[in-house]
């Protein structure tokens, strides 16, 4: 069955392919999403991304031009910012419609990797007038080989991105042990969907439509009338998913010392690294301040930095995105002030902090 089937209509343009890319927190969406846009074949695509926390650092590292991709506005989709994408299709819509904007052909939206599927594909499948301009084509999505079975155990928005997937992509492969019994859990929670390389071409992953065939009943329910549960609305934090699940955003208008930032991160993750389900940032070292440092942490893994040979955007200022699973923002704030020799009258300094990191209560 598939949702989003309408028949054709010979006054009506033909509606556009919409693809939904989600997985868990550092999965490795945009890094897909890059290797797609690469192809020929996606010439023409438009991008919207949402991200989780106040600061949205993704569409600076889709490398994209910038009439191409929409930013919704922070939040997750899936509760404070879903009537924002829904404004977002709409006036998309209205601006290909009147030639304002080149006439794209086809969309991606990735999500954040905290948001729970169902009440975005509910809006996209039930949303009157969406849904006779816009084709749902198979949501994609992308689960983490190093990190995939914890985040199942952990968190119930990854098992539902798993269960309403009509392809998963299976990253990171290569820096893991063995997949087999992430890929037998893979196919219990979802025996329809294939399980694809990150090397598959982008045809095999992006075609076919949405559809509730080979899904599970509980699937159908999520997508139902209770995926719409008002979750928005005005004073909702947008660093807030669930109680237990903050982000902190870190910055710094100076170039920050590299010792200081790579003590900074060795104590986060040293003495954190299980509470750290993201880190993400763009980070100007004092030594190299104009070629950045993409800075990409999953959980207690970080990854390799990457230098880029220059600023994607004219705002310099450091930026990283810290989401926490049960630690005080407040906590990794001041650790971030410490080592930045921000002074502060009731924390200690960078060098009482290396001396003994539990200096600072809260952790
Ligand atoms: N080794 C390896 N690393 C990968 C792969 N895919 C992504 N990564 C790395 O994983 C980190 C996170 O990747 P992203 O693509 O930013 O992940 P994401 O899902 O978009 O992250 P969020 O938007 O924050 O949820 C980056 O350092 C990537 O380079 C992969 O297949 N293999």
């Amino acid at each position: 069955m598939s949702l989003s089937a309408t028949p054709p209509d010979p006054r009506r343009p033909e509606p556009i392919p919409l693809t939904v890319l989600t997985g868990f927190l550092g999965a490795g969406k945009t890094t897909l999403l890059n290797r797609w846009l690469a192809d020929p074949a996606l010439a023409d695509t438009l991008v919207i991304v949402n991200e989780f926390g106040e600061i949205g650092l993704d569409h600076l590292l889709i490398e994209r031009v910038d009439e191409d991709m929409v930013l919704l506005g922070a939040g997750c989709l899936c509760c404070t910012v879903r009537g924002d994408l829904i404004a977002a299709l709409e006036d998309l819509l209205r601006k290909r419609d009147n030639g304002r904007i080149t006439p794209f052909r086809r969309v991606v939206i990735e999500t954040t990797g905290l948001a729970d599927p169902a009440p975005i594909l509910h809006a996209l499948i039930y949303h009157p007038y969406l849904v006779l301009r816009y084709r749902l084509q198979a949501v994609v999505t992308v689960v983490d080989a190093v990190h995939g079975a914890a985040t199942l155990d952990a968190h119930a928005e990854a098992v539902r991105q798993v269960a309403v997937a009509d392809r998963l992509v299976l990253t990171k492969t290569e820096a893991a042990a063995g997949t087999d019994l992430l890929r037998a859990r893979l196919t219990a929670l979802n025996p329809a969907a294939p399980i694809l390389p990150v090397t598959a071409p982008v045809e095999a992953v992006l075609g076919g439509l949405f559809g509730l065939d080979g899904k599970g009943d509980d699937v159908r329910s999520w997508l139902g009338a209770g995926a719409m549960a008002e979750t928005s609305g005005p004073g909702r934090d947008v660093n807030i998913h669930d109680a237990s699940i903050r982000a902190v955003c870190l910055t710094s208008e100076a170039p920050v010392p590299r010792p200081a930032f790579e003590m900074f991160l060795d104590l986060l993750r040293s003495g954190h690294g299980a509470k750290i389900l993201r880190m993400k940032g763009l980070v100007a070292l004092a030594d190299d301040p104009g070629r950045p440092l993409v800075v990409h942490g999953v959980q207690h893994v970080v990854h390799a930095p990457v230098v880029l040979p220059a600023w994607p955007d004219p705002d310099h200022t450091s930026r990283l995105v810290v989401i926490l699973r049960d630690l005080d923002p407040s906590f990794v704030q001041r650790l971030w002030d410490a080592f930045l020799g921000r002074p502060r009258i009731d924390a200690p300094d960078a060098a009482a902090l290396a001396h003994n990191p539990l200096a600072i209560p809260g952790g």
